[in-house]
């Protein structure tokens, strides 16, 4: 699986923590994140990951390029609701495409828990269903 990891500036301590705790779950799989986000996990987990640019300066839409390509299967991206972000329109397209393409994703710690969950048990028949799908939607 192709993970993405995002959190906005007073989301990363939760997302941190987060995978800290699902370590043993996150390192089964090929990571990826927004540039100081990948950096605040990879300090605290050691976990490999690869990281694009930082959020406001297009690392949003670098994982979304990847979605787009039927490149990524599971989003965890802790938003931050409470403080205006400068790259708004970036965040919005992210989610969107997760919408376009049924990508998993977890905007929150409740939400990520059910789908880490999810992960660990194998739930993943949608995974082919929807590439193939998303195949057909190619063009
Ligand atoms: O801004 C972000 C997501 O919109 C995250 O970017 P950083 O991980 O670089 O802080």
């Amino acid at each position: 699986m192709n993970i993405a990891l995002i959190a906005h500036d007073h989301k990363k301590d939760d997302l941190v923590a987060f995978a800290v705790a699902y370590k043993s779950i996150f390192e089964e799989h090929n990571l990826f994140a927004t540039g100081t986000t990948g950096l605040r996990i990879m300090e605290a987990t050691g976990l490999s990951i690869e990281r694009f640019k930082s959020g406001p300066l297009g690392g949003d839409q670098e994982i979304g390029s990847l979605i787009a390509k039927n490149q990524m299967d599971i989003i965890f991206f802790f938003r931050d609701p409470l403080t205006a972000q400068p790259h708004e329109p970036d965040v919005t397209a992210l989610v969107r495409l997760c919408d376009v393409y049924s990508i998993p994703l977890a905007t929150n710690m409740g939400t990520a828990e059910m789908l880490i969950r999810g992960l660990k048990e194998g739930l993943l028949e949608w995974r082919e269903l929807r590439k193939s799908k998303n195949g057909e939607n190619n063009g």
